[in-house]
């Protein structure tokens, strides 16, 4: 786990990122989609926060709505989102235009996104070198040849083999797995103080997903970047992230540190996705349980807490009428009803 989070004298870690109440609305013509619908979390100075949800909760959205990167048909989000890369740097992302040079400046320079498909971020007609070169000199005001020289690094970095020569390949040139690292390379260029990873390692086979998760580990503590890693994979979660944040229909539903997520989750869908998850030897034919019913569609999102219909803890009366507010224990926040009950059952086992 990437424990680097920084801190300031009094110990207290330093936030990176804040999110308040953000939402992100898509205005179709079967009706309003809410993407995302008043999320709020932070990302402390050289931390992995993971982000765990099912497909459309809305992982993928609240992380363009902080690059601005939405889709077209998107409204302009609404909420605040804080940055503060440097000491006395700040930026208030929400409050800045799409293409402005501010916010050319943020996602060229202090936030770098890598992507389950590397061509999303590469161009197939320009090399990898010259990729990395355009953004260097941009950002970093690097002479060409300097510029070559931390492309070659940057390869170097990310262990691809043959970086002298590989800086004249084209993307297509090269297997999934070096394109990921081109990617990385790409991503951390300009030394952000965050990079968004957005399922890197879904498309990729095992080992190659373990040596990417290796790397970007060996990454985050050698510079001291903070990750908001972005899965559906509780595995990935463990041996990357400090904390973890559950999203659930446009909305977090709990987050926690690692430990406390897998040993105290106290949202009944953290709990359910835990369950799906096979153990080693332990559920060897063995029907794993899953979630009952199906994500609802997005333009009917259940009234009250959005999981009560798939819900075994649903209180009708309760559940199905009452938003549930953020209960706070210590460090750890769930969006339940019922979350005292399950701290209390902890209590009682200790
Ligand atoms: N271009 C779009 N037009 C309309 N609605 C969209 C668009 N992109 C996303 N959405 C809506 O936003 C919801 C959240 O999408 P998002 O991609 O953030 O989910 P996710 O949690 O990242 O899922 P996945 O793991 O499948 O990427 C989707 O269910 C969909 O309803």
């Amino acid at each position: 786990m990437g424990n680097k989070t920084m801190t300031n004298q009094n110990s207290a870690p330093e936030r990176l990122l804040e999110l308040d109440n953000v939402h992100v609305h898509f205005p179709l013509r079967e009706g309003l989609v809410k993407a995302v619908n008043g999320v709020s979390y932070h990302v402390n100075k050289g931390e992995v926060l993971g982000i765990v949800g099912e497909s459309g909760s809305g992982k993928s959205i609240t992380a363009r709505a902080i690059m601005r990167l939405l889709p077209k048909r998107a409204e302009a989000p609404e909420g605040r989102i804080s940055f503060r890369p440097r000491n006395g740097e700040s930026y208030e992302l929400s409050a800045l235009g799409r293409n402005s040079r501010a916010m050319r400046q943020v996602r060229g320079q202090h936030i770098g996104m890598i992507f389950q498909e590397p061509m999303t971020a590469l161009s197939p007609v320009h090399t990898i070198g010259a990729q990395i070169m355009r953004t260097v000199q941009l950002h970093m005001g690097l002479s060409r040849q300097a510029a070559r020289a931390r492309a070659i690094e940057l390869l170097a970095k990310v262990q691809m083999p043959r970086p002298n020569e590989l800086v004249d390949a084209f993307p297509h040139q090269l297997s999934g797995g070096m394109r990921q690292r081109a990617m990385i390379a790409l991503a951390i260029s300009c030394n952000p103080s965050l990079l968004i990873a957005d399922e890197p390692t879904t498309a990729l086979d095992v080992t190659t997903e373990a040596q990417i998760l290796e790397l970007l580990k060996e990454l985050q503590s050698e510079l001291g970047m903070a990750i908001i890693f972005i899965t559906h994979n509780f595995g990935v979660v463990a041996d990357i992230a400090d904390r973890v944040s559950v999203m659930y229909l446009g909305k977090i539903v709990e987050t926690a540190t690692v430990d406390d997520i897998f040993y105290a989750a106290k949202h009944p869908y953290t709990q359910a996705l835990l369950r799906s998850i096979p153990r080693l030897g332990v559920d060897q034919g063995r029907r794993l349980p899953t979630i009952p019913g199906m994500v609802p569609d997005p333009f009917s999102v259940p009234s009250g807490c959005a999981f009560n219909p798939r819900c075994s803890h649903a209180v009708a009366g309760i559940c199905d009428t009452q938003v549930p507010p953020e209960k706070i224990f210590g460090s750890q926040m769930s969006r339940c009803h019922f979350a005292e009950q399950f701290a209390a059952r902890e209590a009682a086992h200790v």
